[in-house]
């Protein structure tokens, strides 16, 4: 079909929407007319509303505020957008909003937004246990007679004749069948006030004669232009609406101090956190911080978060813990030089210096593990005495050290500091440890209402001490989302030695895997099975878990070839097969960035087209994702490929037994970790996880 033709098929059904809205339209008005227990007010909107019944919302009117005798809540509308609680004002003064504050005509008019945020809560408490999420309920409140599109908080504002376009607007969130269980549903909580309910408009579906587009009552333009809008509206996902009613349980909870939610890979952990952001912002009119280890994380999560939520989308920063913490330091005035090289090269010297001729060698003669001690364990825990290292228990690592190795570990820990002080430069860690200081020291009360930390195991203990000291014990506070099974870098703490304590259901788990098919789980289980781990919490616990599944196919397709290009060019076969549209949910993840680099030419030798995970926001791209297993952290695709997936690890073989007997403590760390890494790059896996492997 040429563009001409779907041109003149587009301006065709612009012309039988309109003719439709007419009608719609002119019915509405009859039927507002013959409704005569409401006022005025209510009827004008009520005009406007009716016309959405005959796009599939129901219009609940003038129902009984649930535990009241005499309360009563205008109306409550439920329809594809969502549900939404009206209150319908018929004011003699435009309302106006500044600084957070509701007036008319010079007056404060607050309690009216606090009535309609109290029925709003009740709304959102009776669709709870239908597993319908606070995100999907929204507090609206109506002005007969007046033009007006503005936010309180949470609420909108709008005019009579921008109502209508506007809720047309929202995004698709629930399928006919759910507008009717949550309408019927409220109307058995809401029930009638005075027998005066308009339940489902039954308009007459003939054609009445033309009138003019404006006639005070109804913005025919507004509508026309929403309906065209909402005819291209892709439905949102469905867990940003639908929850299971236990998650939509600990989204609405009330704690009383820090709170963690953990939990096996995939189980919706982070889409609980995020609707517990949502939830958070609409109840507190203070600001959000969701933060993340990862840098690319938060971009992600944010698109999500403004798609689900938009109306408080602005009140929660999603940040990564270091660039987060250099901000905060710059706004309180504290100097960083943060100089990730030049620390590097600090270390290098100190290592040379210091650290390879001595006794550490003996336990493990590559400078890396003992990086990753002084990262992870000495100043990953703010430790910055001897007698404290001395003894502390390090946690995820598996070499015992004794005291003359602690020393040698002291001496090259001193050295490195004293060259990259020299140098005047500060490392990743030095910025967390600026920020404690600085956040302790802050008397003035934090800029968070809430700090909600996704993949928590990711963080050193300075890093939550951090975010801790951010809110402290406050209720609903601290909220620690993670899985120790996750952890993909060395160390590790537990809450106690960061000060939380997390009591009886403060600590609630997940158990049901809502992600990976049955076939892919098992499969990246199979690598960690004999991993047990020790938890943030200090539980120890055994590499497989137990998971409930949610049903769906899913396939592992395993590729063994002789050589890296027959392998490579599996992998080119396997991306080049792919139907039309699938490579945006598509991804290839690599264990290192030299072999991100490797496969970055080949499929742009290939022509392949590629988003490189540092660049993907969780807006749809039609290319195949590319990055490191640890870029892919808190991510999912239909479909992930893994080449050479088990090269790095010992005998090329992902199980834990392998090569065990001749490896070092630290050797086994390391590939435990790796393993670790592994798991979580399939787990990313919904439908497809292919595993590529050469073996000459
Ligand atoms: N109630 C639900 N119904 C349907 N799908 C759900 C539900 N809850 C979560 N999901 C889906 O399950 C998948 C995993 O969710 P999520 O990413 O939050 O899990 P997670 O526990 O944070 O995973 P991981 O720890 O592996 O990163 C997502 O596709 C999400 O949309």
């Amino acid at each position: 079909m040429g563009a001409g033709g779907s041109a003149s098929r587009r301006a065709q059904e612009a012309r039988r929407q309109e003719r439709l809205l007419r009608e719609q339209w002119q019915a509405a008005r009859r039927q507002a007319r013959q409704w005569e227990a409401a006022s005025e007010g209510e009827r004008l909107v009520a005009a406007q509303l009716l016309v959405l019944t005959e796009r599939g919302w129901r219009l609940l009117v003038d129902r009984r505020w649930p535990g009241t005798r005499t309360a009563n809540v205008d109306m409550l509308l439920v329809g594809p957008g969502g549900v939404f609680v009206l209150d319908v004002k018929n004011w003699r003064s435009a309302p106006e909003v500044s600084g957070g504050r509701l007036h008319a005509g010079g007056e404060p008019r607050d309690e009216h937004a606090a009535k309609l945020l109290a029925v709003t809560k009740a709304a959102e408490g009776a669709v709870a246990s239908l597993g319908l999420s606070p995100v999907a309920v929204q507090p609206l409140m109506v002005f007969a007679g007046r033009r007006v599109d503005a936010t309180l908080g949470r609420i909108r504002l709008l005019g009579e004749h921008e109502v209508g376009p506007a809720l047309l607007s929202e995004r698709c969130r629930l399928r006919r069948e759910s507008v009717r269980a949550i309408a019927d549903h409220l109307e058995r909580v809401f029930p009638d006030y005075e027998g005066s309910a308009v339940g489902q408009a039954s308009l007459p579906p003939t054609a009445l004669p033309q009138q003019p587009e404006a006639d005070g009552l109804f913005d025919l333009n507004g509508l026309r232009e929403a309906v065209l809008e909402e005819a291209l509206q892709a439905p949102i996902e469905q867990w940003m609406t639908f929850l299971h009613p236990d998650q939509v349980a600990l989204v609405r909870r009330n704690w009383s101090g820090p709170a963690r939610i953990s939990g096996p890979a995939g189980t919706g952990k982070t889409v609980v956190g995020l609707h517990r952001a949502a939830h958070l912002a609409r109840r507190t009119s203070g600001r959000i911080l969701y933060v993340t280890f990862a840098n690319n994380l938060p971009r992600v999560q944010s698109t999500f978060f403004r798609t689900m939520s938009p109306a408080v989308a602005d009140r929660v920063d999603f940040r990564s813990l270091h660039s987060w913490a250099q901000e905060f330091l710059q706004q309180r005035g504290v100097q960083v030089r943060l100089h990730g090289e030049k620390a590097e090269t600090a270390f290098s010297l100190a290592w040379k210096h210091v650290g390879r001729d001595s006794r550490l060698a003996e336990i493990d003669p590559a400078s890396r593990y003992w990086r990753e001690e002084i990262d992870h364990v000495i100043k990953g825990r703010g430790l910055t005495d001897f007698e404290a290292y001395a003894t502390v228990p390090r946690r995820r690592r598996r070499t015992i050290l004794r005291q003359p190795h602690r020393q040698a570990v002291w001496a090259l820990y001193e050295a490195y500091e004293s060259l990259r002080v020299e140098r005047g430069v500060h490392d990743f860690n030095d910025v967390l440890s600026l920020a404690l200081a600085e956040a302790t020291r802050c008397t003035d009360g934090s800029r968070y209402a809430a700090v909600i930390v996704d993949e928590v195991q990711d963080l050193t203990l300075v890093g939550v001490r951090l975010l801790h000291a951010l809110v402290g014990d406050a209720p609903n506070g601290l909220l620690l989302v993670g899985d120790g099974q996750q952890s993909v870098y060395p160390g590790g703490f537990r809450l106690s030695d960061a000060g939380i304590d997390i009591r009886g259901d403060r600590g609630q788990v997940l158990r049901t895997n809502y992600r990976n098919s049955k076939q892919i789980l098992d499969a990246a289980l199979a690598v960690v099975a004999d991993d047990a781990f020790d938890d943030i919490d200090g539980l120890r616990t055994p590499g497989i878990r137990d998971v409930d599944l949610t049903y769906h196919d899913g396939q592992v397709v395993r590729v063994a070839k002789p050589t890296v290009t027959e392998h490579d060019q599996a992998l080119l076969d396997a991306l080049r097969a792919l139907p039309d549209g699938a490579r945006a949910d598509a991804a290839v993840l690599c264990p290192s960035t030299r072999a991100v680099g490797h496969y970055q030419r080949l499929l742009a030798r290939a022509e392949i087209p590629v988003c490189p995970l540092e660049h993907y926001d969780g807006h749809p791209v039609d290319a195949v994702k590319l990055g490191t297993y640890l870029r892919a952290k808190g991510l999912e695709f239909k479909r992930v490929y893994l080449p050479q997936h088990d090269a790095a690890l010992p005998n090329g073989s992902p199980s834990a037994d392998a090569g065990v007997t001749e490896a070092t403590e630290s050797a086994r760390e390391r590939e435990e970790l790796l393993r670790s890494q592994l798991f979580v790059a399939m787990t990313r896996a919904r439908d497809v996880l292919w595993l590529g492997s050469t073996a000459p």
